[in-house]
């Protein structure tokens, strides 16, 4: 009987054994919890074991699960947007979404001052606090007016307090669109170098199969953006902002479109660029390019000493046809030619790509020629109403595809993007340079460079037009206050009863005729001093030598005597002595 007993139970004890060594191997510190279990509580729990295995394993690929079922609905029932930093659409949604009410109510954020990170570096959202400058009262001479310390200290108060905006942190947000919930989620980028930066993602999504909601509110932050600008001349730079990175355009700023009649230039010069340039974007004109296979691009070379408005006149005829600028200069090291040939390739069809200084890049020609004798490069300076269709054809053996000493752009490289089998079509390539006769004269064969305008200094007719130009009131340098300040003191208490309302309306009549009053005495001084400021305009053309110094130069003079014409005038004998002598020291010192 003994035996029978002894039997079974260690027959279940060696079962028992070699279950726990395996339990214990796939559970560690399983057989405590046995022992525990069995010693304390009186209970097997090798017959719940099963139930505990199922329990592990689903809890183990509920996980599993719960991803698959989110990734079936992610996909089939719901519509998601995604939107890199590195595209200018980033801003747009960040700008819309710091401008949204639910900002102010979401308790995970991010603040700061400015709501664009990557694309736009180097500008804030100052141009809203500049909109807020309009509220300041400007400074002036009436009893009302504040005085210019006054009216300094407010600005500088308000300076110091920069508007701040919000913008939703990392992770996962719900918001409310046109009355349809939205998810936007915020995700950062995990980076192996510490170089790059801020690189991030964001992710929209919206219920349903149809993303056209999100598209909406795509379209109308970049509709809000687009209308921050108004018809200010967007300027974006070809750089590298962090390490690690390729170079890309980045915005860095919109500045208010420069008028053309204040670059001071030949008059048929001048149109003769800007009438090229519409006939260029016609479009009639790319489909004349493309039936006969021709590449629609246009080039343009201005040349001419420092300051003498080559970068002005492709800044207004930027303005003037509201397309954006896209500087770059070819003398960065990084540049290669892999990043020249993407920057290129991410141009808009519609732009105006500015080379600045091409001659200081690793592009001019080593071989050949040698650089023109003096008498060359004065006659080049000095010719003005040069404007030709085509520049003097070089032999184009002269060609040196060789690398530059170090890193850089080639001629080659650049020659390529410039009209390569893969060049970009539709922008206007302006190439800007000092020293045109160390151009390559493969860079300006026709198809790469089409026009060439030589920019010199400053004739008698310039002189004046310059002075003219910076001494005639334009409508931004009058007072903006007078009129309407009375208008608002009129319409700020408002009649309530019929004889009041009479008196009221008299008061308005007789405040709306002497703004007319003002307006036509404004205008006889206004004709009165154009008169003055031409006569000021002759006489300082005659004293100011011809052809002898630049537009920057005549500028610079005038602008230190910017309230008194009459002063200038005075100075100017001194000045351009003074200015001669300048100028022969610093030849002497380069001879
Ligand atoms: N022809 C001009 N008409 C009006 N302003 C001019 C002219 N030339 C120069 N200026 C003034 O001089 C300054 C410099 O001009 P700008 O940068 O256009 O010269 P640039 O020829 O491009 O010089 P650089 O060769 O050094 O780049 C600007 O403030 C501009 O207003």
């Amino acid at each position: 009987m003994a035996d029978n007993m002894t039997i079974p139970s260690l027959r279940r004890n060696s079962f028992s054994q070699s279950d726990t060594a395996i339990l214990e191997a796939l559970v560690p510190g399983y057989s405590l919890i046995y022992g525990f279990f069995s010693s304390y509580l009186q209970i097997d729990i090798t017959g719940y074991l099963q139930y505990v295995v199922l329990l592990a394993v689903f809890g183990a690929s509920l996980k599993y699960i719960i991803r698959y079922v989110t990734n079936f609905l992610e996909r089939y029932f719901v519509s998601t947007a995604e939107i890199r930093l590195d595209d200018e659409i980033f801003n747009y949604f960040m700008y819309w979404m710091s401008r949204q009410p639910h900002m102010k109510s979401t308790n995970r954020f991010v603040a700061g001052v400015k709501t664009n990170g990557y694309w736009s570096e180097n500008e804030s959202d100052d141009e809203d606090d500049e909109k807020g400058m309009d509220e300041l009262d400007e400074p002036g001479c009436g009893e009302d007016e504040p005085t210019f310390d006054e009216y300094w200290a407010k600005l500088i108060g308000r300076d110091k307090y920069r508007t701040l905006r919000y913008t939703p942190a990392e992770g996962r947000h719900f918001f409310w669109y046109r009355g349809r919930p939205l998810r936007l989620e915020r995700r950062e980028q995990l980076q192996s170098t510490r170089y790059i930066l801020n690189n991030e993602t964001l992710y929209v999504s919206c219920l349903g199969r149809d993303p056209s909601i999100i598209k909406d509110l795509l379209n109308e932050a970049q509709q809000s953006y687009v209308e921050r600008d108004g018809n200010r001349t967007v300027i974006y730079r070809g750089q590298k902002l962090y390490l690690g990175r390729p170079f890309q355009w980045t915005r860095c700023m919109a500045r208010a479109p420069r008028p053309l009649s204040t670059v001071v230039l030949d008059h048929e010069q001048k149109q003769g660029f800007v009438n090229d340039i519409k006939e260029y974007l016609h479009p009639r004109t790319r489909r004349w390019y493309s039936n006969r296979g021709i590449p629609y691009r246009r080039g343009y070379l201005l040349h001419g000493p420092p300051g003498t408005g080559k970068t002005s006149l492709c800044f207004a005829a930027a303005g003037l046809l509201g397309l954006k600028l896209f500087l770059l200069n070819l003398d960065s090291k990084a540049l290669d030619e892999d990043n020249l040939s993407s920057l290129f390739s991410e141009l808009p069809r519609r732009c105006i790509v500015l080379l600045e200084d091409v001659d200081t890049a690793g592009v001019t020609h080593s071989r050949g020629k040698t650089i023109e004798s003096s008498k060359d490069k004065d006659k080049t300076d000095d010719s003005r109403g040069n404007t030709t269709e085509e520049p003097e054809p070089e032999p184009e053996e002269k060609k040196d595809d060789s690398k530059p000493d170090g890193d850089g752009v080639t001629l080659s490289a650049l020659l390529n993007v410039i009209d390569g089998v893969a060049a970009s079509e539709g922008r206007i390539l302006v190439m800007t340079t000092n020293h045109p006769e160390k151009l390559d004269a493969a860079l300006l064969r026709p198809g790469r460079v089409d026009m060439t305008i030589a920019f010199g200094y400053t004739t008698t007719t310039d002189i004046k037009e310059l002075f003219t130009s910076i001494y005639t009131t334009m409508e931004g340098d009058l007072p903006r206050i007078a009129a309407s300040k009375h208008t608002s003191n009129g319409d700020a208490n408002p009649a309530t009863n019929g004889s009041a309302n009479h008196v009221h309306e008299k008061r308005k009549a007789e405040l709306e005729e002497k703004k007319r009053q003002e307006e036509r005495e404004q205008q006889m001084r206004m004709d009165e001093r154009h008169a003055w400021i031409s006569e000021l305009a002759t006489e300082f053309a005659s004293i100011v030598p011809n052809s002898e110094f630049t537009a920057a130069e005549i500028q610079g003079y005038l602008l230190n005597h910017k309230n008194a014409p009459d002063d200038a005038i005075r100075g100017t004998e001194l000045w351009v002595r003074g200015l001669r002598e300048k100028k022969r020291s610093q030849e002497k010192h380069l001879t």
